[in-house]
C-alpha cells in the first residue's frame, strides 16, 4: 500500500475509536470512554454528532497531531440499505442515509460517515465508509424462509469479519476471494459468517436474533415460545432483547463477558452454564455455516474481544476442528481493516464504490 496519511474513525455505544495511519502503520491512536450517562442525554443519534466531534477534537490537539496532509478519512458506517462489500464514496446520500439510520437500525457507527466528512472536508480529503454493517452478500438460497413475504437479511461486524479473512488468506498465500472461511466476531455482539469468493454468502443477522446468544444479545429462539412470551409485553422492549438487554444482560443484568468468567471460576453454576451455552451455540452455528460451504473450508477464523479467553477458544477447537484449523485473532481490526480499504482504493486496486440508496436484494420474481 502507498504511504498514504489515512484517520480512521469508530463511534461505539460506549467509546469513540480514532486512529492514524501512515502507509500501513498507526502511527496515532486513542480509545476514549464515555460516560453512559453522558450519551443518554442525547434524545437521537445526530443530537450526539457536535459531542462526538468535539471530543474527537480536543484529542487530536491535547496529542499535537496534525492531520495536514491527510489523503482520506474514513469512518465506520450504519444505518445503510443493503449492499455490496467494498469501499463506498461518502456522499449527500450515505450521510442522509446512516445519520437518519435508514434501515431502521440505530447504532453509534451511524455516526462514522458523518464525522469522517467532516474531517475530510477540513483538510481537502477523500471521504469514505468501508464495510459497514449494512454489507449483506447472502446467496440467494439463504434468503428465504418459510413464511411468503418475509426474507432474510443480515446485519454483521463486516468490517472485522472481512479483514480478517483477507489477513488469514495472506498467511496461507492466497487472495482472501480464492478461500472458503467461517468467520466469527466474538465480542458483545457475535457474528458467525460464511465466506466463499470473497463474499459472505451467509451468515446469521446480529440485529435481529439470529445466532448464538451473545452477553447483548438473545439469539435465536424458538418463535412459539417468543410469541408467548411476547403476550402482555411492550413489544418495544421485547425487541430490545436483540440488541441489547437479551443474553447476559437478560440473565445476570451484567453485560461483561470477562466478569461472567470471573463468576463461573469461583463456582457459580448459573455463569457457568450460561458461558458454556453461549459457547455451545456458536459452534453449532459454525457447524451450519460449514454445510453452507459444503465442508470444504480453509479456516475456522476467531475475532473479537472474547477470543482472549482461552477456555472459549480451547472449546470451539474441541467442537470444530475436524471441519478446519481453528485459528484466533483475539480483539479487532477495525481500525485498520477502514485503513487498509482507504488503501486499496487509493491504490487503485479496488474501485471505489457508490452507495445506490437501494436495498441489493429486492424480493424473487417468482415468489
Ligand atoms: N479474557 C477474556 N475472557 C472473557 N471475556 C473477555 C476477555 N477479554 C475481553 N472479554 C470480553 O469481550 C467483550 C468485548 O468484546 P469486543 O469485541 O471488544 O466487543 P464489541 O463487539 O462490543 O466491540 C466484553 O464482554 C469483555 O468482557
Ligand atoms: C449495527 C451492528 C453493529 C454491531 O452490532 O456492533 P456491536 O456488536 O459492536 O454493537
Amino acid at each position: 500500500m502507498g504511504d498514504y496519511k489515512v484517520f480512521t474513525v469508530n463511534p461505539g455505544s460506549t467509546s469513540t475509536k480514532i486512529a492514524l495511519f501512515e502507509g500501513d502503520k498507526k502511527v496515532f491512536s486513542a480509545n476514549v470512554s464515555h460516560d453512559a450517562g453522558a450519551l443518554e442525554k442525547f434524545e437521537t443519534l445526530a443530537d450526539q454528532l457536535a459531542y462526538r466531534k468535539e471530543t474527537i477534537g480536543q484529542l487530536l490537539k491535547e496529542n499535537q497531531i496534525d492531520l495536514r496532509g491527510l489523503d482520506a478519512c474514513v469512518g465506520r458506517g450504519g444505518g445503510l440499505l443493503a449492499m455490496d462489500g467494498g469501499t463506498y464514496a461518502i456522499d449527500e446520500l450515505v450521510l442522509d442515509h446512516s445519520i437518519h439510520a435508514a434501515n431502521g437500525v440505530i447504532h453509534p457507527a451511524c455516526l462514522g460517515p458523518s464525522i469522517a466528512k467532516e474531517f475530510a472536508d477540513m483538510y481537502g480529503a477523500k471521504a469514505y465508509t468501508v464495510n459497514p454493517p449494512d454489507v449483506d452478500e447472502l446467496q440467494d438460497l439463504a434468503r428465504m424462509t418459510g413464511i411468503k413475504g418475509v426474507y432474510r437479511m443480515v446485519h454483521l461486524h463486516a468490517l472485522n469479519l472481512k479483514e480478517t479473512a483477507i489477513r488469514h488468506a495472506e498467511s496461507l498465500g492466497k487472495a482472501y476471494e480464492d478461500c472458503n472461511f467461517v468467520v466469527c466476531h466474538i465480542g458483545g455482539g457475535i457474528s458467525i459468517s460464511a465466506h466463499r469468493g470473497g463474499k459472505m454468502v451467509d451468515g446469521f443477522d446480529i440485529v435481529g436474533g439470529e445466532g448464538p446468544m451473545a452477553p447483548t444479545r438473545c439469539g435465536s429462539v424458538c418463535a412459539a415460545d417468543l410469541l408467548k412470551y411476547c403476550e402482555g409485553k411492550d413489544l418495544k422492549e421485547v425487541k430490545k432483547l436483540c440488541t441489547r438487554s437479551g443474553g447476559f444482560v437478560s440473565h445476570t443484568g451484567i453485560s461483561d463477558a470477562l466478569e461472567l468468567t470471573r463468576r463461573a471460576e469461583n463456582g457459580d453454576p448459573y455463569a457457568e452454564m450460561l458461558w458454556n451455552t453461549m459457547i455451545y451455540q456458536i459452534t453449532k452455528c459454525i457447524g451450519s455455516m460449514a454445510a453452507v460451504l459444503h465442508g470444504k473450508v480453509d479456516g475456522i477464523l476467531l475475532g473479537g474481544g472474547m477470543v482472549y479467553n482461552q477456555d472459549l477458544v480451547n472449546q470451539v477447537k474441541e467442537a470444530c476442528d475436524w471441519i478446519a484449523p481453528v485459528c484466533a485473532y483475539p480483539g479487532e481490526f477495525e481500525m485498520e481493516a477502514m485503513a487498509a480499504g482507504a488503501g486499496r482504493v487509493l491504490d487503485g486496486k479496488e474501485a471505489v464504490k457508490t452507495y445506490s440508496g437501494v436495498c441489493n436484494f429486492q424480493g424473487f420474481d417468482f415468489a
